[in-house]
């Protein structure tokens, strides 16, 4: 008998091949289910304001842990962009430098309502708010390292589920009260197809790679060179070309020389060696992350991890209390506004608020170490429709991209400006109904499961830097009571 196939075995074996490759592909597809937040989430303080929702702390009523809740109204433009966002989220939630992902939930009614994604509360705030403290002069070499490599363990957790972040800064990397390492913010987050490659033009123009700005066909090591530049961030305290904004950026790092420490000899050749190897232009040229992880001396040679995590948790602490302090101050001046300022209101606020500015700053210099940080308490506040809720933060868009500016120089407005550490506000509480039957149930996740790590990037209203993360007078929107199933 012949060993040899005939040509009409070939194309039946393909053919067959091809159904299954399709019935395999059909299987896999998933629907995000989404749960009824109603009688499980309850709302408390607006603790972020990004630029396509909020984020609130939370309770989880069932669980009884404190949760962080973000916030987005979908649009018939974005709702498959917020789905896409918690399945990645949930897929690469099991990790130690990932957010976990607890849940996603919609009330019901419309599909245009509210869409919740619960996940674990980083009680340090974001890598970006720590290293612009009034106490923080940029991070000493040890601390550096220790969070690249933490950032790094949570990028190769991506790269193992094919995913890139696109979106990696220093909003999007937060810290447990512990100082440990989590990325969040999956909004931008993609799958790597091996056959359809990306070419989107997607993230936070100071922090794009020179292949993503070419829109040539990128992957994983997109993430890699924002890393680079969020090191240096760290190290100075602002990224590198913030004086332009925008394309000007794109135009500068395509065809300029990539950047580096601006005063390199502060530094170690090791951690120089980092930087030099995160800002590869060619991304063959760059190293994946678990090269880094594993081979390069400025993580590896991490000592004395302890006492690192000990000076992170320190400056937390401080960074705690400042907010603490900045959300009391601004209370009592809100309160006195109110009662003493009559006709200049406007003028009499600002003068009041950088005063209360500098307050919270000299207070916190002077804060003890072992200052408890803030615990805001978790409150129910008075009902109100949550669709009403302008999640949208200010966006510029080029193309695909959002253009954020990371600007730390924000001049000053006429109206009176909150101070970024201050987070006072309410947020929209989920009205606790008693009949929670799940609608669509999205993001069941365990709660309880083991972490793992995950990734992603997105384009950060850049007008609305960070430090205006949290202005914002509005009370959080209240999920009502849903009567119309
Ligand atoms: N799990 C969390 N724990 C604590 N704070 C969080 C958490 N998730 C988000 N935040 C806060 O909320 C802010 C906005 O969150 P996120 O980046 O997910 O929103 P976004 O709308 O996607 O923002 P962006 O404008 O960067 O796209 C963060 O910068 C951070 O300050």
């Amino acid at each position: 008998m012949s060993s040899f196939c005939s040509f009409s075995d070939l194309l039946k074996t393909r053919q067959m091949l091809r159904r299954l490759f399709s019935a395999c592909c059909k299987g896999r597809k998933r629907k995000t289910h989404l749960k009824e937040p109603r009688g499980t989430l309850e709302l408390g303080n607006l603790i972020g304001n990004g630029s396509s929702g909020q984020v609130y702390k939370g309770h989880n009523l069932k669980t009884n842990k404190v949760v962080a809740i973000k916030m987005m109204n979908p649009s018939e433009d974005t709702q498959k962009e917020i789905k896409t966002e918690i399945e990645i989220h949930k897929e690469v939630s099991r990790h130690k430098n990932i957010a976990s992902f607890y849940g996603a939930y919609q009330q019901r009614g419309s599909i245009m309502m509210p869409i919740m994604i619960e996940m674990e509360f980083c009680g340090g705030g974001t890598l970006f708010e720590l290293i612009n403290s009034p106490f923080c002069r940029g991070l000493p070499e040890h601390c550096i390292a220790y969070v690249c490599r933490e950032v790094l363990k949570g990028l190769s957790r991506l790269q193992k589920k094919q995913i890139m972040h696109r979106d990696i800064k220093s909003h999007n990397i937060a810290i447990t009260e512990d100082a440990s390492i989590r990325l969040i913010d999956f909004g931008l987050a993609r799958k790597v197809k091996r056959f359809w490659p990306c070419k989107e033009l997607q993230g936070t123009p100071h922090y794009i790679a020179p292949e993503v700005w070419t829109c040539s066909s990128y992957d994983f090591k997109c993430d890699i060179w924002a890393l680079g530049i969020t090191a240096i961030e760290m190290a100075e305290t602002s990224c590198p070309l913030l004086h332009l904004q925008g394309e000007a950026v794109g135009k500068e790092i395509v065809s300029g020389d990539p950047p580096t420490l601006s005063r390199p000899r502060r530094w170690s050749p090791a951690f120089n060696s980092f930087i030099d190897l995160c800002l590869t232009k060619d991304p063959k040229d760059r190293p994946m992350a678990k090269f880094l992880l594993q081979e390069h001396h400025f993580i590896t040679e991490l000592q004395d991890e302890m006492q690192v995590k000990a000076e992170m948790k320190d400056l937390i602490r401080r960074l705690n209390a400042a907010k603490h302090l900045a959300s009391k101050t601004a209370e009592d001046i809100a309160n006195a506004a109110v009662e003493e300022v009559p006709s200049d209101v406007v003028v009499s606020l600002d003068t009041k608020k950088e005063k209360t500015a500098e307050n919270a700053e000299e207070a916190a210099s002077e804060v003890q170490v072992d200052e408890p940080a803030s615990e805001e308490v978790v409150e129910a506040i008075s009902k109100q429709d949550v669709s009403s809720t302008d999640i949208m933060g200010k966006k510029d868009t080029i193309g695909h991209i959002k253009i954020g500016e990371p600007e730390k120089d924000v001049e000053a407005s006429t109206t009176p400006k909150e101070d970024p550490l201050q987070s006072s506000e309410k947020a929209p509480e989920l009205s606790v109904a008693q009949d929670l039957s799940p609608q669509e149930e999205v993001g069941s996740t365990d709660t309880e499961e083991e972490q793992t790590t995950v990734c992603h990037i997105d384009m950060g209203d850049s007008e609305e830097a960070p430090h205006t993360s949290f202005q914002s007078s509005k009370e959080a929107p209240v999920l009502e009571e849903n009567t119309g199933d």
